[in-house]
């Protein structure tokens, strides 16, 4: 009796901890509300406003995002950049509210995500992060849709094409049973940037009309991010890109450059960005010329690291 007591009250100590996993740690949002019946097309414009939004991650923290305000119109490609540690990740969290603002709003396609639902707002948005996610035990196939809207050969169409377009559709055919073959643990069997490509796909087979890119393209090689990018201009041609990037040559040509350090932003045209020690500094029209030209040489240079020369 002695001997079962003490077990009983060690197994206490258990359920105890249960219980507060379910009463006592802070929750996220609820799934579904009532607001998201109103939304079936959402969002039709695919717009972002972030508006005087400042976030920590705890309470005894430094803020990591501080009064950012930005508006991203409908179709526009955005690159966002900064210094290790400025708050690029950190901007996505609060976007897709892993992380909540302490304060300010951000509108998508006109509505406060705050009232939104997590489930509408996080499968109308697709999103690659930094260490992409595969699911383990699944097939190449249920990776890249999980909930596939036809069937057969039309449905093995799409995938092809989807895998075509990241490049990767030679690799899947050299798998052990192709779309059929396993994922390993975290997607062990492929390299991380293949990872990153495969979670392109899938993207690609979500339609959404949001996409955001957490250095999608950081593990690959010049030439497939050249081929990567080339894929985004035309198969997301009219979706609305938020993309963070360490190589500038990946956003020279985007619509706008987001400009992040120390929580703040500068936010403009690429052209009018200036660069100072190797950083951007200021936003000026006058000296977009200098950018422009700064940025071009310095792709110039990554070019000829990435080629192995050393002039
Ligand atoms: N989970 C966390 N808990 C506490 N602080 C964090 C956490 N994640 C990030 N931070 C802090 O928030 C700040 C912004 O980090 P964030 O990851 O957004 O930077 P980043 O610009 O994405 O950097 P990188 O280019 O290295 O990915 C940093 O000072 C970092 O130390």
């Amino acid at each position: 009796m002695v001997h079962q007591s003490a077990e009983v009250t060690n197994q206490m100590v258990s359920v105890e901890r249960v219980w507060e996993f379910g009463h006592s740690i802070p929750q996220e949002a609820p799934l579904f509300t009532d607001f998201n019946k109103n939304l079936m097309n959402w969002p039709e414009e695919p717009s972002v406003t972030v508006s005087s939004v400042s976030t920590q991650y705890r309470e005894n923290l430094p803020l990591c995002l501080e009064d950012v305000s930005f508006t991203i119109k409908p179709g526009e490609r955005v690159g966002v950049v900064g210094r290790t540690g400025a708050g690029k990740t950190s901007l996505l969290q609060v976007m897709f509210h892993v992380l909540e603002a302490e304060n300010g709003s951000i509108f998508i396609g006109g509505v406060d995500t705050s009232k939104l639902g997590l489930h509408k707002l996080r499968t109308s948005m697709a999103v690659i992060t930094q260490s992409p996610v595969l699911f383990r035990g699944c097939t190449v196939r249920e990776n890249l849709d999980p909930y596939p809207q036809g069937y057969g050969e039309l449905e093995d169409k799409r995938l092809e094409n989807a895998l075509r377009a990241v490049h990767m559709w030679e690799t899947i055919q050299n798998i052990p049973d192709g779309l059929d073959g396993i994922v390993r643990e975290g997607g062990s069997n492929f390299s991380v940037g293949q990872r990153q490509l495969l979670c392109l796909a899938r993207a690609l087979l979500s339609n959404n009309r949001i996409l955001v890119l957490d250095e999608v393209t950081a593990n690959v090689d010049q030439a497939t991010d050249s081929l990567v990018q080339q894929t985004l201009r035309e198969r997301f041609n009219t979706a609305t890109i938020i993309a963070i990037a360490q190589r500038l040559d990946t956003i020279i040509d985007y619509d706008k450059v987001l400009v992040l350090g120390n929580g703040k932003v500068l936010f403009g045209p690429p052209a009018q960005l200036v660069v100072r020690d190797g950083h951007f500094t200021s936003m000026e029209e006058s000296t977009g010329q200098a950018m422009a030209s700064a940025l071009r040489q310095k792709v110039k240079n990554d070019n000829r690291l990435d080629q192995g020369k050393t002039d």
